[in-house]
C-alpha cells in the first residue's frame, strides 16, 4: 500500500455557477445543502417523493424555481446521474446511497453521501461567510457538531468588517489590473508585490472605505510611483469609525429589547393580581 503522509483532505473553494448538482433526497440534510449550493448559483436537481420533504426544502423550491428543478419521484435508477457534475445523497435509505455512490464513482462523478462517509470523495464543513470571504471548518469527519463550534469561537473573533473590506480590495486589484493589464512576467510580479504591501501598510477599516475616488487616487500615487501611501497622506477619513459603528448599531437593539421585555413584566403582573 502507497505512504501515508497527511491523512488531511484538499481545502478547495469549488466554482459551481451553472453547474449541474443531483441531491438524492428532499428531507433536513437536503435543505442544507441546497442552502449551501444556492450561495455557489449551481444549477440544482432534486429527486424525492414529495410527502418526504422538508418544509425548508419546499420554500426553497418556491422561492428559486429557476435554479431548482424538482422531481417528484423516487430515484429511478443510474441515468438520473447523466449530465450531473456532481451527485449529493441525503437519504434515509443507506442501501440506495450506497447504490449511488458506486453508479457515481464509475461515472466519474463527484460525490458525497450524507451517511457513509467512507464512500464520500469531499465533506460539507461548518461555514462562515461574510460577503466574499468564505470560512470553512472542517473536521475531516471525525467531529461535525465540533466543527460547529469552533465556528462560532472564530466569529467571535472576526470584527464584521472583512466582508467589505474585502470587496474593496476586490475593485483595488480589479482597477489595478485595468491599469496595468498582462498576465504573469515582471508586471505580474510588480503587481502582486505592491498589493500585498498596501494589504499590510493599510488598517482593515482604512481599506474598508475605499471608495472609486479613493482607488484612483491610490492607483495615481502609489502605483504610477512605485511606492504605498499611507491612508491619511491621501486624505483618507474612515467613514464614522466603521468598527464601532458595527458595535453601536448591536447596542442600540439592547435598549429596544430592554423596553420590550419590561412592558411584558407590567403586563405579566398586571394578568397576574387580576387572577
Ligand atoms: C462526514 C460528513 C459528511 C458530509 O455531510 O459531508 C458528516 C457526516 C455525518 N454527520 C452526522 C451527524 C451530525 N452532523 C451534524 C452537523 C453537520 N455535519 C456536517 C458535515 C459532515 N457530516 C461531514 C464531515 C464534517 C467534518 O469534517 O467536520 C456539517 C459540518 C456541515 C453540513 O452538513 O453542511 C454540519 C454542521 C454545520 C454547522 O452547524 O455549521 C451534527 C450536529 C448538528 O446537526 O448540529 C450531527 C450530530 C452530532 C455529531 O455527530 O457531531 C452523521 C450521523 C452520525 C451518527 O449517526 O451518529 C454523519 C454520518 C456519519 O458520521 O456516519
Ligand atoms: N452529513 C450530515 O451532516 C448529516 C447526515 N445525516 C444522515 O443523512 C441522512 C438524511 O437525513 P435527513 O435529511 O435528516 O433525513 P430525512 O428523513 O429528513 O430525509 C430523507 C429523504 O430521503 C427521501 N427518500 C427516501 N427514499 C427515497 C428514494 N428512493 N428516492 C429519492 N428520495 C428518497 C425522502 O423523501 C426524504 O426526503 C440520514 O441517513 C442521516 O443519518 C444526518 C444528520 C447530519
Amino acid at each position: 500500500m502507497a505512504q501515508t503522509v497527511g491523512a488531511g483532505s484538499l481545502l478547495i473553494a469549488w466554482q459551481l455557477k451553472d453547474k449541474r448538482v443531483l441531491i438524492v433526497g428532499g428531507g433536513e440534510v437536503a435543505s442544507q445543502r441546497i442552502d449551501s449550493l444556492l450561495t455557489t448559483d449551481a444549477k440544482i436537481i432534486v429527486v424525492s417523493p414529495s410527502d418526504g420533504l422538508n418544509p425548508r426544502t419546499k420554500r426553497f423550491m418556491d422561492e428559486y424555481p429557476d435554479r431548482i428543478t424538482y422531481h417528484d419521484r423516487p430515484f429511478s435508477g443510474p441515468e438520473e446521474l447523466e449530465g450531473m457534475d456532481m451527485v449529493l445523497t441525503a437519504l434515509d435509505d443507506v442501501e440506495l446511497s450506497r447504490n449511488i455512490c458506486n453508479v457515481s464513482r464509475n461515472a466519474r462523478i463527484a460525490i458525497n453521501a450524507a451517511d457513509i462517509p467512507d464512500s464520500c470523495d469531499f465533506y460539507f464543513g461548518s461555514q462562515i461567510r461574510d460577503g466574499p470571504l468564505q470560512i470553512m471548518i472542517s473536521t475531516n469527519g471525525n467531529g461535525p457538531r465540533m466543527a460547529n463550534l469552533v465556528k462560532k469561537k472564530l466569529q467571535g473573533a472576526l470584527s464584521g468588517l472583512e466582508g467589505t473590506t474585502i470587496t474593496k480590495v476586490g475593485k483595488l486589484r480589479e482597477q489595478l489590473k485595468v491599469r496595468a493589464s498582462g498576465v504573469g512576467g515582471d508586471l505580474g510580479k510588480r503587481r502582486m508585490k505592491w498589493m500585498t504591501g498596501v494589504c499590510n501598510a493599510w488598517e482593515m477599516e482604512d481599506l474598508a472605505s475605499l471608495d472609486d475616488a479613493l482607488i484612483q487616487k491610490l492607483l495615481d500615487e502609489g502605483w504610477e510611483n512605485d511606492r504605498v501611501p499611507t491612508f491619511s497622506e491621501l486624505g483618507g477619513r474612515p467613514k464614522a469609525n466603521l468598527k464601532s459603528a458595527a458595535a453601536a448599531s448591536s447596542f442600540t437593539i439592547s435598549p429596544a429589547i430592554g423596553f420590550v421585555a419590561g412592558v411584558m413584566c407590567t403586563l405579566l403582573v398586571v394578568l397576574a393580581r387580576r387572577k
